[in-house]
C-alpha cells in the first residue's frame, strides 16, 4: 500500500445566491474525482494550468477544505472524514510548504518562535531547550545558520525564507510534505537552489513529496511520477520520463509543446499546438470529456457524451482519452486547432484569436524570444511561464549578499540550458561557498 492514496476525491464549492436565504444555486467543481498514489520516499508532481484545482486538491489532503466525496488515505487511515480530535495527530504527519514564503511567515515572530510553535502544539521536545536544539539541527540541514533563531522573516532573502518554510515543515517530522508552487515566487536563479535542496533533503531524510506546480520544468526535475490536471480531473499520469518522452493526452501534448527549449536549433524546429478557446468554468464544466471543447483530436463519437476513465496503456502510463491509443498510433488526424512553429516569425502569422494553452499567442512569442535570448546569453532556464516579478524576487535581486552566484553555476551545469531530469542542477563548490556566505550574511546584519 502507498503512503498516501487519494481515491475519487471531490471538492465542490457551493455557489450561494440571495441575501436572506443564501440559496445554493450551483457548485464550483474544483476537484472532481481524483485518484492517485504517492509512494513513500518518492515525489508525485501535480501539474496543470491556473484554476484547474491543484491548490484545492492539496488543501483537501490537509483538510484545510472539506472533502465533498472520496478518500484521503494516509498510511492506511482515511483522514478525509476523521473527527477533528482524531485528525490532530494526523495533521503533524501532513505538512505544507507554501508558495509565498513571506506571506506564510508571521512577520512579528522570530524564527525560533515560528518553528517551535508547531512543535509545542504537537508535543515535540520536552522543553524549549530541546526544541531549540532540534530547530538548529534542521536549520543546518536547510542551509541556514544557527544564529537565524533570533531573526525575523524580513531579514532574510526570498530563497532563505523558503528554506525557513521548509524547516517549519521538517521540524514536525511529517510523513508527507505538500509543496504548493514551492519556487514560483522566487527568482529563477534561486528556484534551482530550492529545488535541489528539496531533492537533497529527500535523499538524506527519506521524505515524501506531493509537489504542485504550473511549471513543467520544475515538476519534471523533481518528480518520480507526474499527474496532469485539467478542470478538476487527472487527464494523464505517468513516470516522469515517460510523460516527457511521449505525452499521450492531447492536453499534455499541447502543454509540452508550449515549453520553450533554450537551444536555438531545437527551438527553431519546435512546433506549438495551439488550442481553441479558454479554459471552461469549473462551475459549468462540459459534458463528456472535459477537454473535448478544446481538443484538436476531438471525434464525433464518445468525446462529447462520455467521460473517459484514466486507463493504463502500459507501464503505468495512464490516460483519460477515448482515443489515446489511436492518436499515439497516428491513426487519427487532428480535426481542429493549429500547429505552428514556436519561433517568432511563425507565431506572428497566427490568427490572434487563437488562444494557446498557457496564455496568449503573444506569450508564445515572448516564450520563444526569451528562450532564444537566454540560450544566447548561456543562462540557465528554469522557465517561468508566468514571468511575474514578486517582492521576494526583488529582494533577492536587490540583495548583493543573496546567493546570486548560484545562477551562473546552474548555467554552467546545464549544458543545454534547461533543467533536465537526467542532469540535476548542482551547485559547485564556489556556489556552495557563496550560498553559505549569503545565508549567513543577512542574519548577521
Ligand atoms: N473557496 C472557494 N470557493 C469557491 N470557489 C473556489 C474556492 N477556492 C477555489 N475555488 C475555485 O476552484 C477552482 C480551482 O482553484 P485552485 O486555486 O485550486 O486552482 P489552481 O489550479 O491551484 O490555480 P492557481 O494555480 O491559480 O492557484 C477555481 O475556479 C477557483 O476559483
Amino acid at each position: 500500500m502507498s503512503l498516501l492514496e487519494l481515491d475519487g476525491v471531490k471538492v465542490h464549492f457551493p455557489v450561494k445566491k440571495g441575501i436572506l436565504f443564501d440559496r445554493t444555486v450551483g457548485h464550483v467543481y474544483a476537484v472532481d474525482g481524483i485518484s492517485l498514489s504517492v509512494e513513500a520516499g518518492q515525489t508525485y508532481g501535480l501539474v496543470g494550468e491556473s484554476g484547474c484545482g491543484k491548490t484545492t486538491l492539496g488543501r483537501a489532503v490537509l483538510r484545510l477544505v472539506d472533502v465533498t466525496d472520496g478518500k484521503v488515505v494516509l498510511d492506511g487511515t482515511d483522514v478525509a472524514k476523521l473527527p477533528e480530535k482524531e485528525m490532530r495527530g494526523f495533521r503533524r504527519r501532513l505538512q505544507m510548504v507554501f508558495q509565498d514564503p513571506l506571506g506564510s511567515l508571521n512577520p512579528r515572530q522570530n524564527i525560533e518562535s515560528i518553528l517551535s510553535e508547531g512543535m509545542a502544539a504537537h508535543g515535540i521536545g520536552a522543553n524549549q531547550k530541546e526544541r531549540r536544539e532540534k530547530i538548529k539541527e534542521i536549520l543546518a540541514k536547510v542551509g541556514l545558520p544557527g544564529n537565524s533563531l533570533s531573526r525575523y522573516p524580513h531579514e532574510f532573502s526570498g530563497g532563505q525564507r523558503q528554506r525557513i518554510g521548509i524547516a517549519r515543515a521538517l521540524v514536525l517530522e511529517p510523513d508527507v510534505i505538500i509543496c504548493d508552487e514551492p519556487v514560483s515566487a522566487l527568482d529563477v536563479s534561486i528556484q534551482a537552489q530550492v529545488i535541489n535542496l528539496l531533492e537533497e533533503l529527500q535523499e538524506s531524510m527519506g521524505l515524501t513529496y506531493l509537489v504542485i506546480a504550473h511549471d513543467l520544468a520544475v515538476v519534471r526535475h523533481i518528480s518520480d511520477v507526474i499527474g496532469v490536471m485539467y478542470l478538476g480531473s487527472l487527464v494523464e499520469e505517468a513516470p516522469s520520463d515517460a510523460l516527457y518522452e511521449e505525452p499521450k493526452h492531447p492536453y499534455t501534448k499541447a502543454l509540452m509543446s508550449a515549453v520553450p527549449v533554450p537551444d536555438p536549433e531545437v527551438e527553431d524546429r519546435r512546433e506549438r499546438i495551439l488550442l481553441l478557446g479558454d479554459l471552461p468554468s469549473p462551475a459549468n464544466p462540459p459534458a463528456g470529456c472535459r477537454f473535448h471543447t478544446r481538443c484538436p483530436w476531438k471525434q464525433d463519437t464518445l468525446c462529447a457524451t462520455e467521460r473517459p476513465e484514466l486507463t493504463d496503456l502500459g507501464g503505468g502510463h495512464k490516460v483519460a482519452c477515448h482515443f489515446a491509443a489511436e492518436i499515439a498510433a497516428g491513426e487519427i488526424a487532428r480535426t481542429s486547432g493549429e500547429v505552428v512553429p514556436a519561433v517568432r516569425e511563425g507565431v506572428e502569422d497566427v490568427d490572434p484569436e487563437v488562444v494557446a494553452t498557457s496564455g496568449s499567442v503573444a506569450e508564445a512569442h515572448d516564450d520563444a524570444a526569451e528562450a532564444a535570448d537566454a540560450a544566447e546569453a548561456g543562462e540557465i532556464a528554469v522557465p517561468s511561464p508566468r514571468g511575474e516579478s514578486t517582492d521576494a524576487e526583488a529582494h533577492d535581486a536587490a540583495d548583493p549578499e543573496a546567493p546570486a552566484g548560484a545562477a551562473d553555476g546552474d548555467a554552467a551545469e546545464a549544458s543545454d540550458g534547461k533543467l533536465d531530469k537526467d542532469e540535476p542542477v548542482r551547485l559547485d563548490k564556489e556556489d556552495e561557498a557563496s550560498e553559505g556566505k549569503a545565508s549567513e550574511a543577512p542574519a548577521g546584519k
